[in-house]
């Protein structure tokens, strides 16, 4: 961003970037409020050009007679062309700077915020680290309780915007108003949550052809799908292996199974002692006996949902020189150096508690760390990891883009989901997709799935993966 706005703003006369921010970010407010003539407006401002966009966009909406109020944090240092906008404009402005440095608002400021239609927070954007500055904290905490409708300007104030993570007090906005790209916080939770939904205002600037963060969009999840050709047959399309199931988890394999049969895979091979299970719910099975090892020929395995402690699986799984996804028990069971040694590609799928126990740390940080999280993990395995969560991450072991999911959903928070996904995601490995597309694949149609099974009620991971039919058709239109 920083180095896409100066090329840009070289080129500019001074000021038009954040004009174009700021009549982004009027705009929205006013379609937010409906009515702009007699609403009342309060702007939270800081001493950078967050700021600044945030006062700009209070003077159009002041030109367009709403009651517009300018809180300062920096009354000093507030940017002096944004400031003058508002007063010429007709705003009013007040110090937000509690008595004492920290502690509550001035109470001013709190009843403004108890009667104000729209909040705008302006507080900080990309130039922000660590949480709210103890000036600050006591205007998210007002936010919090009042009815107005809060508008980030860029990002929610206090999240970080290159990770996600909030180390302290932020803003809670219904909606962030973004300039240019996505930043990181707005997608990656636990900060996405803070960011309500985003609106993205394109200002004009040429961004650099590779991220470091990526989202695939419907368009991207289509050109990926493996869809078969006049010469395919079913090995051709690829076959993939289920090692999976226990006689305790029998329905680990069927949930598995049921995801892999939707991937695109030509045929789906069993191994494991819940064959009668898989047989009786999908005829259509290839179940083998004996161990992955003896089992015929296959262009990827799923080795681990509902396993439990059959360690020589997952060994045998590993040893195969073929696409590997490891998956829940396998990813105990999996000796780091066996993955690490392997030539053909893995995938490892961990949710958060999982990802902990095999970095070493509690649940709680990898959860507050998503993104450096599944970096350091796809580094210490040499694989790809796919972190399962309310926004999955897909990282690659070389440090390349991370990919995260936009369609996740709390929906998916359900016994055997996860099951239907590794299923789903090594049955696109067998069909030739990189490790990186088959997850970041696999998780964007197990979330659109999930939307289309909950569509507002609960539903079960069988459903989820009967839905999958579902988002494949509606990527492809
Ligand atoms: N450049 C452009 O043309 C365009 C820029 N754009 C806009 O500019 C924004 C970036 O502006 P920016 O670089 O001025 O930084 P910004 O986010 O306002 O914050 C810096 C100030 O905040 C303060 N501060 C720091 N941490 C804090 C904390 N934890 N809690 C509280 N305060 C904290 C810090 O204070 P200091 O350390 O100086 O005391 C510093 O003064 C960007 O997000 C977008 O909105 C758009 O208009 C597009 C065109
Ligand atoms: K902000």
């Amino acid at each position: 961003m920083r180095t896409a706005e100066r090329e840009l703003m070289a080129r500019l006369p001074e000021g038009a970037l954040m004009q174009r921010a700021a009549a982004g970010l009027a705009a929205t407010c006013a379609e937010l409020l409906g009515r702009v003539y007699g609403s009342r407006v309060v702007l939270l401002i800081g001493s950078g050009d967050n700021g600044g966009d945030a006062l700009y966009a209070g003077a159009r909406l002041a030109r367009r007679g709403a009651g517009v109020t300018a809180v300062l944090l920096a009354p000093d240092r507030t940017h002096p062309g944004g400031l003058a906008a508002l007063r010429r404009a007709g705003g009013a402005v007040t110090s937000g700077v509690p008595a004492d440095g920290a502690g509550a608002a001035p109470r001013a400021v709190e009843e403004l915020i108890g009667r104000a239609d729209l909040v705008v927070d302006g507080i900080v954007g990309i130039g922000g680290k660590g949480g709210l500055r103890p000036d600050a904290a006591p205007l998210a905490a007002l936010l919090r309780d009042s009815r107005a409708v809060v508008v980030a300007v860029d990002l929610p104030s206090g999240v970080e915007a290159d990770t996600g993570e909030v180390l302290g007090e932020a803003v809670r906005a219904d909606l962030t108003v973004t300039f240019g790209t996505h930043k990181p916080g707005l997608l990656i939770d636990p900060a996405r949550e803070y960011a309500g939904s985003v609106r993205l205002v394109d200002i004009g600037l040429t961004l650099p052809a590779e991220a470091g963060l990526e989202a695939l969009q419907h368009a991207d999840v289509a050109a990926r799908l493996p869809l078969p050709g006049a010469a395919s047959d079913k090995y051709r399309r690829g076959v993939v292996g289920i090692a999976a199931g226990s006689a305790r988890y029998p329905g680990a394999a069927v949930l598995a199974v049921s995801g892999a049969l939707r991937g695109g895979a030509g045929a789906v091979r069993y191994v494991g002692p819940a064959g009668d299970a898989v047989i009786a719910r999908f005829p259509e099975t290839l179940v083998s006996d004996g161990g992955p090892a003896r089992a015929g020929r296959v262009q990827a395995w799923v080795v681990g949902p509902g396993a439990g402690d059959d360690a020589s699986a997952v060994a045998e799984v590993l040893a195969a020189d073929v696409p590997v996804l490891v998956d829940a028990d396998g990813l105990r069971l999996a000796d780091r150096a066996a993955v690490r040694a392997r030539t053909a590609p893995t995938l490892m799928t961990p949710h958060a508690g999982e990802a902990a126990a095999l970095l070493g740390v509690p649940r709680e940080t990898v959860e507050a760390s998503r993104l450096s999280s599944a970096r350091e993990l796809a580094r210490r395995y040499g694989a790809t990891v796919l972190l399962k969560g309310a926004t999955t991450l897909v990282a690659d072991a070389d440090g390349g883009p991370v990919r995260v999911n936009p369609t996740g959903t709390a929906w998916l928070a359900t016994a055997g989901s996860g099951d239907v996904l590794s299923g789903l995601a090594g049955s696109l490995l067998a069909a030739g997709l990189s490790p990186l597309d088959a997850g970041s694949v696999a998780a964007y149609l197990h979330g659109l799935a999930g939307r289309f099974a909950a569509d507002g009620a609960p539903a079960g991971a069988h459903d989820v993966a009967e839905a999958l039919p579902e988002a494949w058709r509606d990527v492809r239109v």
